[in-house]
């Protein structure tokens, strides 16, 4: 499987930007649906006992709330977006609006962590996380509750494009033994090197890169006539 760092990512990113003249609301949208796909297509069961979405600050955040939408076209009814650092962005606050207009519920207190849920997904951080000096408050705690499910009541963890707390450019089994460990991995337009010897379920998604994009970075997903591929 050929992954890319977190380097590559951010460069492929702004290629898709610059080179490709898409806009972030474009991809984004493409992301969010194909999470929300993968996650129908392995957690049908236990998304029926509901689903609670953590968003953190960054685009990450962002595919987690076009996500909570899609999810709710698919026919979920008990979504929650769980944004504990209000947002600037008015991108994200049209995201929450329209997240609200489809019956998901979206709130900042803390106090969500504490019911329970067939799906926690993990929207916090993405390829930019930065490790150095550690996790910042208030997404420190939070990471710490996720990574228990003793402790954020939920049946099966799904994590967007990276584990949230992960090394980006370390293998999966090189992770130190205290991170989340999710159940399942929607990777975005490609794996991230923290894919690589990942032990659950993996899906790619993220349609949107064109042949020459493809052939530089070496990425070659076939995606035949689906929105996402299990690897
Ligand atoms: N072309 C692509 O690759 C696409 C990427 N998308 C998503 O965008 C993500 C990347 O988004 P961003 O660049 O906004 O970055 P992230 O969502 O990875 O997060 C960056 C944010 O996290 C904060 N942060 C970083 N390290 C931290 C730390 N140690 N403690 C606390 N806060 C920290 C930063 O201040 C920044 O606000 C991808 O992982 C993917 O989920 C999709 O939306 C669309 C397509
Ligand atoms: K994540």
């Amino acid at each position: 499987m050929k992954t890319l760092s977190s380097a590559d990512a951010d460069a492929l990113d702004r290629e898709l930007f610059s080179t490709c003249n898409f806009d972030v609301i474009q991809l984004m949208e493409l992301a969010g649906f194909a999470v929300a796909m993968a996650t129908l297509k392995q957690h049908k069961d236990d998304l029926s006992h509901g689903i609670l979405i953590i968003c953190g600050p960054g685009n990450n955040g962002g595919d987690g709330m076009v996500a909570a939408r899609h999810l709710s076209l698919f026919g979920v009814t008990d979504i929650t977006l769980y944004v504990p650092k209000q947002p600037k962005t008015d991108l994200y606050l049209r995201l929450i609006d329209q997240a609200r207009q489809f019956g998901v519920t979206v709130t900042d207190d803390t106090s969500v962590l504490d019911r329970s849920y067939g799906v926690c997904m993990d929207a916090v951080f993405g390829f930019n996380f930065d490790p150095k000096g550690g996790i910042r408050a208030p997404y420190d705690s939070i990471i710490a509750r996720m990574r228990d499910e003793a402790a954020v009541c939920y049946s099966k963890l799904v994590s967007i494009d990276v584990p949230s707390g992960w090394e980006v450019d370390v293998p999966a089994d090189e992770q130190r033994k205290d991170v989340i460990r999710p159940n399942t991995l929607i990777s975005l337009t490609a794996p991230k090197i923290c894919a690589d010897k990942f032990d659950g379920n993996h899906w790619v998604g993220g349609r949107f890169v064109p042949p020459a994009i493809r052939d530089k970075y070496g990425v070659h997903i076939d995606f035949g006539d689906d929105i996402v591929v299990k690897q």
